[in-house]
């Protein structure tokens, strides 16, 4: 591996090791749910590589096996017994569709919720929250629809969904009763735009029991 590879992955196993206890502590990966990638540079032009959560870990536990640097394919592109987190698959289709450089996908009440509530329109509405300025969208009216997907057990089903319904103005992509997966350029971004869907939702969940 050459050395700028090595500081890279080092740089970017502390960030990850920092979002993932963060969310943990907030509860975001109950059962071992969830994972995180983060891209690693250093490669040719069209081809790209990131570091990525290992498969079943509990989440909440910091330990020296916790990620593992794979290819644009999802292969692991080092000698490791650790297998990368099942849904490796996904987290390609996103880097290669968005050019993001973060990925963050967790299991939540709410956001399991919302994708089943809105299963039929295929996309969670949210209008004119304040909130969704964190995903750089200045109009006080505006209106956003998160998009859902169906979810399968065979990952490699889902891809193609991921790849049709992803929204370039939408940072996030829910997978039905399943959870969500939410990017950005770094892992600050992808972080914010993880925090403000969740907010959102809890928002959206909310007004809808108000009104019923
Ligand atoms: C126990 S949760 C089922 C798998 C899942 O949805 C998930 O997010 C975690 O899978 P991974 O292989 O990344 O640990
Ligand atoms: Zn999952």
């Amino acid at each position: 591996m050459s050395d700028i590879l090595l500081e890279d992955k080092q740089r970017v196993y502390r960030e990850l090791d920092a979002v993932k206890s963060d969310f943990a502590a907030r509860g975001w990966f109950p059962g071992t749910s969830g994972n995180l990638s983060m891209r690693v540079g250093g490669f040719e032009p069209g081809s790209f590589a990131f570091a990525v959560t290992a498969s079943g870990k509990d989440k909440a536990a910091s330990t020296p096996e916790d990620f593992l640097l794979v290819d644009q394919s999802g292969a692991p592109i080092e000698a490791t017994r650790l297998k990368p987190s099942a849904e490796t698959l996904i987290h390609c289709e996103i880097y290669r569709q968005t050019g993001c450089g973060a990925i963050f996908h967790i299991h939540s009440v709410f956001n399991s919720i919302v994708s089943e509530l809105f299963w039929e329109r295929r996309a969670v509405p949210v209008e004119g929250v304040e909130l969704i300025k964190a995903f750089n969208i200045w109009d006080e009216e505006a209106v956003i629809d998160v998009p859902i997907v169906s979810n399968f057990a065979d990952i490699p089903r889902i891809v193609p969904e991921v790849k049709d319904r992803l929204d370039k103005r939408i940072p996030g992509i829910l997978l039905r009763k399943h959870g969500i997966y939410a990017w950005g350029r770094d892992a600050f971004e992808a972080r914010k735009h993880l925090e403000a869907f969740e907010f959102l939702f809890e928002y959206v969940y909310r007004m809808a029991l108000l009104k019923r």
